[in-house]
C-alpha cells in the first residue's frame, strides 16, 4: 500500500500550534514539485541512501566528507606526534590542496569594487582589515587537532597576525565565493562572502579536507554597502557557539581561534540611529565546506548562461565532499516509487546522481533540524544562504538556546512581526529551503519532478523519524509516545518552564508507581517552583503517567539515567552566559571565554564546580541585546 505523504506538521509541537506554524511557512509555488499531493515508498526501505539512522551522538561524521579520504596525501610527509597518530604541523606546513580555485570557474577581477560577479564561484581577494595591536582572545584545541596544527603554534607571537588576515599564511590562496539567497522568504540576489575570506582547503593526514575562513577579514566584491568587518561581540558568540554544537554532536561549522583587530568598527545595534563604535574581530572558521544552498541558487537564478554552472558546481561538491554517490552502483537497489494521485513513476536513484545527492541533502537538512529541536537552539536566520549542502549549523547570527519553553520563542528582532524563524517553525523552514534547492536543481535539469518530491518526502519523513527518535531518548523511553509528548510541551510551554534544565532533572523520576501523589513532583521541583497550585493537578497527572510509561519499558533506573544524560545537556550557552564573557571581553578580560569554551566541549558532563553556569538568566539578561539581537555584527 502507498503512504500519503506527510508534512512535518505531526510533530508534538505542530498538533500545539498548529496555526502558529501554519502562519508564517507557505511553500512558494515551484514549477518542478507538487508538495503534498504526492505519494511515495521506498522498495527497498533497508537500501535508502543518505545517512541512515541518527548517528549516535559525539561521534557524528560527516559521510561523504570522510570518504574523501581516499585523496589522502602520502603520511609518511608529515611527523606524526607518535601518541595520537596525529601530525603536529606548524601553520607553515600545512597540506594545502586548493581544489575549489583549481577546479571551478572564477573572476578574472581580483578588486573588490561591489559588482555583480558573473560566471563565476569565487573572486579571488585576500584580506584587508586593518589592524593595530590585533590579541588572540581564544582557540579550539579540538578544531586545530582536525588541521594537525601543533598547538604549541598558538604561543606564536605573530598568531593573531595571521589571523586577523594581516599575515599572508604561508601557502594560502584566499578568495571569496560567490553565492545567492532567499532572505526572508524573498529573493535576494546576488550576497556572496562580503566579510568572509577562504584561505583555502587542506588536506589533514587523515584525508579529510578542512576549509579555512576568516570572517570579518575585510571587504569583498561581495561587500554590497557593508564595510566586511565583524565585531567582537558578534564574534565571541559565534566562535563559542560553533564549539558549543560540536559539544552537543549536532553537525557545524568549527571555529578555530578568534582574534581583536585592535580597531573600533561602527555598529547600529538595533537598527534606531544609536551606531556605537565597538571592538573589531575575526573568527577563524572551519568546515569540510562553506557551501550553501544560495550557492547553486545564484547561478540557476541567472539564467541560461549560468545554468551550466549550476551542474559544474554540483560535480565539483559530490566528487569532493559526497564520494559515495559518485561509486554508486546501478545494481544497488535505491529505486522508490513516487506519484500523485491516479499516477506513479519509479525514482531510481543509481541512474541520477544529483537525485541522490539532493535526497542526502534533505536528509542531512531534516537531521540537523531535528537535533536543533532537541536541544533547544533557534537559528534565528534559516535564510537559504545559511542552510549548509553539507547539513551543518552554518552562520551564528542572533541564535537563542530556549530557556523557558516558549515554541513561538525567536531571538532575531528583526523577526518579531512574523516570527517566521521561530523555534517552532524550524521543520517547516527546513523543508521551504529544501524546496528552493530542489527547484533551483530542477532548473538546471539536473532532477526532474519527481526526483524532487522524493527529496522532499524524505525530508519529512527523515524529520519525524528523527525527532521523534530524540524525544523518545530525551524522556527515556523504549518508544515514542507521541501523547505523553504532546502533554508534556503543552505543560512546559504553560508554566513557562526552563526547557535544558527540566530535561537534565526528568532522569531523576523513578519508575515507581507507589510514590505517593504528594511526592511525585519532588525530583522536578527545581524546574517547576514557578508553578502556582491551580497547575500541579496537571503536572502531577503527567508525572503519573510517564512513570506508568517507564515501569513499561522495564529498564533500570540507573541505567536511564546514564543514558538520558548522555542526551540531555547540563550546559547549554545560553545569551546571558555569552554576553558576561562578551562583557569581560570588552574590557580586555578573555578568561570568561576561555572558561565557557571548556565547559561547552563537554555540556552532558556534571562538571563539578560549574554549576553556576547551569542557572535560569539573571532579570538583566531580559533585554534585547541579551535575550533577544539583531543581524548586525
Ligand atoms: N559587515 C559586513 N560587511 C560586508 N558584508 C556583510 C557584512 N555583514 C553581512 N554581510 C553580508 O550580508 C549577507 C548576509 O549576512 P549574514 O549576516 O547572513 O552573513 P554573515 O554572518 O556575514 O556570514 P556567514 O553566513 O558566512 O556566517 C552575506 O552575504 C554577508 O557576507
Amino acid at each position: 500500500m502507498l503512504l500519503r505523504y506527510r508534512l512535518p506538521l505531526s510533530s508534538p509541537l505542530a498538533s500545539l500550534f498548529p496555526s502558529q506554524i501554519l502562519r508564517s511557512v507557505r511553500v512558494p509555488p515551484r514549477p518542478a514539485v507538487g508538495l503534498g499531493s504526492s505519494l511515495a515508498r521506498s522498495r527497498r526501505p533497508d537500501r535508502q541512501i543518505g545517512f541512515g539512522a541518527v548517528p549516535p551522538r559525539r561521534s557524528y561524521v560527516v559521510v561523504g566528507s570522510m570518504e574523501s579520504a581516499t585523496e589522502a596525501r602520502d603520511p609518511s610527509a608529515v611527523v606524526s606526534d607518535g601518541g595520537s597518530g596525529r601530525a603536529r604541523l606548524k601553520l607553515e606546513e600545512l597540506n594545502w590542496d586548493h581544489s575549489f580555485v583549481r577546479e571551478l570557474p572564477g573572476d578574472p577581477r581580483t578588486d573588490t569594487i561591489p559588482r555583480q560577479v558573473l560566471h563565476a564561484c569565487y573572486t579571488k581577494v585576500s584580506p584587508s582589515a586593518e589592524v593595530e595591536n590585533p590579541e588572540l582572545v581564544a582557540w579550539s584545541e579540538r578544531t586545530a587537532e582536525l588541521l594537525d596544527l601543533d598547538p604549541k603554534e598558538f604561543e606564536r607571537p605573530d598568531v593573531p597576525l595571521i589571523f586577523s588576515g594581516a599575515s599572508p599564511l604561508k601557502g594560502g590562496l584566499p578568495y571569496a565565493q560567490c553565492y545567492g539567497g532567499h532572505q526572508f522568504g524573498v529573493w535576494a540576489g546576488q550576497l556572496g562572502d562580503g566579510r568572509a575570506i577562504t584561505l583555502g582547503e587542506l588536506l589533514n593526514s587523515h584525508g579529510e579536507r578542512w576549509e579555512l575562513q576568516l570572517k570579518g577579514a575585510g571587504k569583498t566584491p561581495y561587500s554590497r554597502f557593508a564595510d566586511g568587518l565583524a565585531v567582537l561581540r558578534s564574534s565571541i558568540r559565534e566562535f563559542l557557539c560553533s564549539e558549543a554544537m560540536h559539544g552537543l554532536g549536532i553537525p557545524t561549522t568549527r571555529a578555530l581561534c578568534l582574534v581583536t583587530t585592535g580597531k573600533l568598527v561602527s555598529r547600529d545595534m538595533f537598527y534606531d540611529g544609536n551606531t556605537k563604535d565597538e571592538p573589531g574581530a575575526v573568527v577563524c572558521r572551519v568546515a569540510q565546506s562553506f557551501l550553501r544552498f544560495g550557492s547553486y541558487q545564484i547561478h540557476a537564478s541567472r539564467g541560461k548562461e549560468d545554468l551550466e554552472l549550476v551542474r559544474t558546481l554540483a560535480d565539483y561538491t559530490i566528487r569532493h565532499h559526497f564520494p559515495h554517490i559518485d561509486k554508486m552502483n546501478k545494481s544497488d537497489d535505491l529505486s522508490f516509487e513516487v506519484g500523485g494521485e491516479g499516477s506513479s513513476s519509479v525514482v531510481d536513484l543509481t541512474s541520477n546522481k544529483y537525485a541522490a545527492w539532493s535526497v542526502e541533502v534533505a536528509e542531512r537538512t531534516a537531521s540537523l533540524v531535528a537535533s536543533w529541536q532537541g536541544v533547544g537552539f533557534t537559528h534565528g536566520v534559516l535564510n537559504t544562504d545559511n542552510m549548509s549542502v553539507l547539513g551543518l549549523t552554518i552562520d551564528y547570527g542572533p541564535f537563542g538556546f530556549l530557556d523557558a519553553f516558549d515554541p513561538s520563542y525567536t531571538p532575531n528582532t528583526t523577526d518579531l512581526p512574523g516570527r517566521r524563524y521561530c523555534f517552532a517553525n524550524q521543520p517547516d523552514i527546513g523543508l521551504w529551503n529544501i524546496a528552493q534547492f530542489t527547484a533551483t536543481l530542477s532548473s538546471a535539469k539536473l532532477i526532474n519532478k519527481e526526483e524532487a518530491n522524493y527529496a522532499m518526502e524524505r525530508y519529512g519523513d527523515k524529520f519525524m523519524d528523527e525527532y521523534q527518535s530524540i524525544m523518545t531518548n530525551k524522556l527515556g523511553l523504549s518508544k515514542y509516545n507521541k501523547q505523553l509528548i504532546s502533554t508534556l510541551l503543552n505543560n512546559m510551554a504553560v508554566d513557562k518552564v526552563d526547557y535544558t534544565n527540566f530535561f537534565r532533572l526528568l532522569s531523576n523520576v523513578k519508575a515507581d508507581t507507589t510514590i505517593s501523589k504528594n511526592e511525585l513532583l519532588v525530583p522536578l521541583k527545581a524546574a517547576l517552583l514557578d508553578i502556582g497550585p491551580e497547575r500541579k493537578e496537571a503536572w502531577t497527572t503527567w508525572v503519573q503517567a510517564y512513570i506508568e510509561e517507564l515501569v513499561s519499558s522495564g529498564v533500570s533506573d540507573d541505567e536511564r539515567k546514564v543514558t538520558m544524560n548522555s542526551v540531555n545537556p547540563k550546559y547549554i550557552l545560553r545569551n546571558y552566559l555569552c554576553q558576561s564573557a562578551i562583557d569581560a571581553a570588552e574590557q580586555g578580560d578573555y578568561g570568561e571565554v576561555q572558561r565557557l569554551l571548556k565547559l561547552i566541549e563537554h555540556p552532558y558532563d556534571e562538571q563539578p564546580g560549574m554549576v553556576k553556569y547551569a542557572r535560569l538568566p539573571p532579570a538583566w539578561a531580559y533585554r534585547p541585546g541579551v535575550c533577544m539581537l539583531s543581524c548586525s555584527s
